[in-house]
């Protein structure tokens, strides 16, 4: 039997890692995990509530330390947050721990898709979160192009037909599939 590899999720807001993390693991049968979710059911807190009261330094301390346990599994999907690539120790992990799928977003449609959702402090109480989530792409996208073994465009591609992408992809690589 093929060894059974991690397979991370990095990409910003509203890519959809966490839609499209629960359905590869559905349909792979491996164990689905939410970095988000994680710190959220840990805290007992959502994340909102996490940036209010501990800032964004605190949030992300949290969320190094989600990631340095789960990518200690073997054959799982992780979901990240948008900014877990800003910690290196974070990135070494990912792309030393699992196959690293990109998904790739433009920020018309991370906007569609995070219209109604109050999981995202840093756009949901900007003046201009356009502006915002410019600037985190300037920052952000050579990370995520820097750990990334797949990437993947889901620009106008139905989720579905991303899961099945990635899936094909995967199955390329040696020892998944
Ligand atoms: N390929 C797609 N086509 C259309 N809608 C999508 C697609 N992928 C995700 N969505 C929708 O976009 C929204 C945001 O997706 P999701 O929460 O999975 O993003 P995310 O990458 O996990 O964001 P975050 O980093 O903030 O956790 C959801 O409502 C989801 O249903
Ligand atoms: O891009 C980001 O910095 C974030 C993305 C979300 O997944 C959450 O982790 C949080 O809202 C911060
Ligand atoms: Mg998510």
């Amino acid at each position: 039997m093929a060894e059974k590899r991690n397979i991370f999720l990095v990409g910003p807001m509203g890519a959809g890692k966490s839609t499209i993390g629960r359905q590869i693991a559905r349909q792979l049968h491996l164990e689905f995990f939410d970095s988000d979710s994680e710190i959220e059911r840990r805290t007992g807190a959502d994340i909102s509530w996490v940036f209010e009261l501990e800032g964004e330094e605190g949030f992300r301390a949290r969320e190094e330390k989600v990631i340095e346990e789960l990518t200690e599994n073997m054959g799982i999907v992780l979901a990240t947050g948008g900014g877990s690539v800003m910690s290196k120790e974070s990135r070494n992990r990912l792309s030393a721990r699992g196959v690293v799928v990109y998904l790739k977003t433009p920020i018309e449609k991370q906007l569609a898709r995070t219209q109604r959702d109050k999981r995202r402090p840093l756009i949901a109480e900007a003046d201009d979160p356009r502006k915002v989530l410019e600037q985190l792409a300037q920052e952000r996208d050579p990370l995520y192009e820097e750990i990334a073994d797949i990437t993947v465009q889901t620009d106008d591609q139905s989720a579905k037909f991303v899961v099945n992408d990635i899936i094909d992809q995967l199955e390329s690589i040696n020892g998944l599939g």
